[in-house]
């Protein structure tokens, strides 16, 4: 099992995943990044992607679902935090679009 990041990890990594930010605090804490997308069907296209890498490595993020954008949170409940799993799905999720 990934162990939790700590703080100056955390902060460290983010800057190397452009787009993506700490959000939240406490048990409600993420890593959080606003994709945006043309219409709604591009929006969905993108879920439907995440949600199957998401199945795939166990993983799954929170998402928010909208007309032109998605924002997806990764944390990890067994941590009560952020762990490499995250940094790693975060990437993951970059990759759909590259
Ligand atoms: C039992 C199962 O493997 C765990 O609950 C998994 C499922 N998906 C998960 N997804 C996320 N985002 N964090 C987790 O800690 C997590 N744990």
């Amino acid at each position: 099992m990934s162990r939790a990041l700590t703080p100056t990890q955390i902060v460290t990594r983010l800057a190397e995943l452009p787009g993506w930010k700490l959000s939240g605090d406490g048990a409600d804490v993420a890593i959080e990044r606003t994709y945006t997308f043309a219409n709604y069907y591009e929006t969905i296209a993108f879920v439907n992607a995440l949600a199957f890498i998401a199945h795939a490595a166990d993983h799954h993020p929170d998402l928010s679902v909208h007309f032109n954008r998605c924002v997806v949170r990764f944390s990890t409940h067994d941590v009560q935090g952020i762990s490499d799993t995250d940094f790693a799905c975060a990437a993951r999720a970059d990759a759909l679009l590259a």
